[in-house]
């Protein structure tokens, strides 16, 4: 047991699961409060105003959150992505983040894959034929699906998640890779296994080569709306796309404009540019769209690894140490 002294005030702002809280709670003060709920609202404004410590998700910590928390040192974020947090204003105020790169990377790249899957076998769409009784006769052309195995994949975004679809594709389903990211990896150090069946292609050469498009990327200022009306019209022709990365990556008016007067074949979409979709988007009911509700690291196993690893960030902040995973800023 710590000190008095050392006890420090810690705001959880979005649900941990028990064993995780109790390893805080054994060590800090700790405040629960979700300030997307309005009665949970005034708890985390007055828990704000004291915390030395936050972990959390999914809730835009802004200028004006962070100008109401002025002992604030360490935020712990329960997501990989980052894009929800000021970080210009964090760097400013001196106040680490910690996020939970690693532990979601297969999870998220099963979750992918499965949404190729459906897209390309149009599985949601023949699924709702039998269960709404109009399976009356043998599948014909016009409800034909579209091989996975072999074609070609264009990644957009070749980090540690993008690597693990490309592993599944190149490995389990004998697909060339090709990718775009802000670099090259040195496959001989990062993936071996990807030697000579992965390689960094110019955007163009890719959106031309690819028979399935997928944006496996961070939102930053250099990635918000790259996915535009170029880029739909560079894909080749009967192309399919998949976004399991960040909705406002993709400009959604162009992805609609591409599936109907466009070649686009299919989209398949973990993430949208405002979440919950609303419900006025005809992203929701196209009949070309497999759309998911953000579930990519949704698993028990994957959803409990990433809040045992913020926790272990932010008890190591809190006691003076590096945390195992602080976003780097690159
Ligand atoms: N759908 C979901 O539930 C999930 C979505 N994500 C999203 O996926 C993102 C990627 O995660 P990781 O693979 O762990 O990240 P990472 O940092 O390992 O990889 C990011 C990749 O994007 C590339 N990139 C970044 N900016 C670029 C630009 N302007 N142009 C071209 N390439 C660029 C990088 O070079 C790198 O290859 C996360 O930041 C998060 O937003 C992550 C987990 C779950
Ligand atoms: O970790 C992330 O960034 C997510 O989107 C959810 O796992």
């Amino acid at each position: 047991m710590n000190s008095p002294t050392d006890r420090k005030k810690v705001l959880v702002f979005r649900e941990l699961p028990p064993d995780q809280l109790a390893r805080l709670q054994a060590v800090h003060e700790v405040t629960v409060a979700n300030p997307r709920l309005p009665e949970q609202l005034p708890a985390f404004q007055a828990a704000l105003a004291t915390a030395e410590g936050m972990i959390g998700s999914s809730y835009p910590v802004n200028e004006a959150l962070l100008a109401s928390a002025p002992q604030l040192k360490v935020i712990s974020s329960v997501s990989v992505g980052v894009d929800n947090y000021a970080l210009p204003a964090l760097a400013a105020r001196g106040i680490l983040l910690c996020h939970t790169p690693g532990v979601l990377d297969e999870t998220v790249a099963d979750t992918v894959f499965a949404l190729l899957m459906a897209s390309s076998r149009r599985l949601v769409e023949l699924s709702n034929l039998v269960r709404e009784g109009r399976w009356t006769r043998n599948i014909g052309e016009d409800l034909f699906g579209f091989d996975v195995h072999g074609k070609t994949l264009g990644l957009l975004g070749f980090g540690r998640i993008g690597q693990a679809i490309a592993r599944r594709a190149a490995l389990g389903f004998g697909m060339p890779v090709l990718y775009h990211a802000r670099r090259p990896v040195d496959l001989a150090l990062q993936a071996p296994e990807l030697q000579g069946r992965a390689l960094h292609t110019p955007m163009a050469d890719l959106l031309a080569r690819a028979d399935i498009v997928v944006a496996m990327l961070p939102l930053s200022d250099s990635t918000r709306g790259m996915i535009d009306a170029s880029v739909f019209g560079a894909m080749k022709p009967g192309a399919i796309f998949i976004n399991g990365g960040r909705g406002a990556t993709v400009q959604e008016d162009a992805l609609l404009h591409a599936l109907d007067h466009g070649t686009l074949r299919a989209a398949g979409l973990d993430v949208f540019a405002t979440e919950p979709l609303p419900m006025d988007s005809p992203l929701r009911t196209h009949p070309k769209v497999t759309a998911l509700p953000h579930i990519g690291s949704a698993t028990f196993e994957t959803r409990h690894a990433m809040a045992e690893l913020a926790t272990s960030n932010l008890l190591q902040a809190l006691a003076g140490e590096r945390p195992a995973a602080v976003f780097e800023q690159a």
